[in-house]
């Protein structure tokens, strides 16, 4: 089935079938699939370089595939450029910010881009510079922004066309909490107005929060898609933590309860288990028989991180995970 026919009758969302791109030797797409309803936010994730922002540069036309198509907002890539630029609307790792004009005068050239009449922009930058809380720099220049700041005005500028279809490469690298929750918020308001977000992400947490539907990429294909819920189904890695006082209760309990992995210098012993209360029981009756306590026990739901290392063996971005064996070994 072409990209074109798997659209049709559909509305300006985006979809790509068999996506191929090589540099020289190096297989980076290697036949990338994609369904992106309109009006719905899709995360792409994938370790560093698995080619989550060749996927957005060639969606957004900024290079073209090898091989493969793709619809974006109802039009096909190669064949009408023009029209998907029209559309879309793009913020990347590197801003498009200059430095050296204020906000203001950042959202106007924008706008001069886009052939706006020039009262039009001015209006249009007034009202994004509120929406994004700059009103108050507005006139200052963009040197002197943090880095929270720069993003919102990067967004900004992106929204002047007022684009259905939005490309977000790593939008909140390096954000703090408050600047990365405030950015989720605007994109929340994004799609409530009927926008497409296509987000690339180093966060699962942020994927979790935002995204209807999430794509694991590794090795150049696509090696999962679903529902943050659906993906994490499909990862059994829940278990329970035990910490004990010493080596001889870690050794009773150890033989105790049979399967768990253990840790000699934490002296913690890690069961599988789903968390439910009957499990949980189970566990306790059985250092209860043995007549051992342990000093404490949290409780571990798989969660995205855990579908990201079973599905691609690379430990999540940004953090040390002491899950990686048994969200491997619960794969096998
Ligand atoms: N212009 C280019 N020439 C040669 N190789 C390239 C070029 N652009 C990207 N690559 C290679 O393609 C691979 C995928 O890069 P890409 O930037 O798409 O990955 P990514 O998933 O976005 O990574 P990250 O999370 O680190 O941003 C990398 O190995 C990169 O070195």
């Amino acid at each position: 089935m072409t990209a074109t026919a798997h659209m049709a009758g559909q509305p300006k969302g985006i979809s790509a079938l068999g996506l191929r791109k090589a540099y020289g030797e190096k297989v980076v797409l290697d036949g990338v699939d994609l369904e992106v309803p309109a009006g719905t936010v899709f995360s792409l994730l994938g370790p560093n370089g698995a080619g989550k922002t060749t996927t957005v540069q060639i969606l957004s036309t900024l290079i073209s595939a090898d091989a493969g198509q793709a619809q974006v907002a109802g039009h096909v890539l190669d064949r009408e450029p023009d029209a998907v630029r029209a559309e879309i609307g793009v913020t990347g790792q590197f801003s498009a910010v200059d430095n050296l004009l204020t906000a203001r005068e950042n959202i106007i050239l924008m706008a001069d881009l886009h052939h706006l009449p020039r009262n039009e922009g001015k209006q249009r930058a007034a009202a994004l510079l509120e929406r994004f809380d700059l009103t108050e720099v507005a006139d200052k220049p963009a040197i002197t922004f943090s880095g929270g700041m720069r993003r919102k005005l990067d967004l900004a500028m992106t929204l002047v066309g007022r684009p259905s279809i939005i490309f977000l490469d790593e939008p909140t690298t390096g954000l703090d909490p408050r600047s990365r929750r405030n950015l989720w918020q605007i994109i929340h308001d994004l799609v409530a107005e009927g926008t497409t977000i296509f987000l690339t992400t180093q966060y699962l947490e942020e994927a979790d929060q935002l995204a209807d539907r999430i794509a694991v990429l590794d090795g150049g294909k696509i090696v999962a898609e679903g529902t943050a819920a659906e993906l994490k189904r499909r990862i059994p890695g829940g278990h329970i933590r035990l910490q004990f006082a010493d080596v001889h209760r870690l050794d009773v309990a150890a033989r105790a309860l049979g399967q768990a992995l253990r840790d000699d210098e934490a002296l913690t012993l890690q069961v599988p288990n789903d968390g439910s209360i009957p499990a949980l029981r189970t566990v306790l009756d059985r250092l209860d028989a043995a007549q051992i306590e342990a000093e404490a026990l949290t409780v571990h739901t798989p969660d995205l991180d855990d579908v990201f290392l079973a599905l691609t063996g690379n430990q999540v971005p940004g953090q040390v995970s002491d899950n990686t064996e048994l969200a491997k070994e619960s794969l096998r």
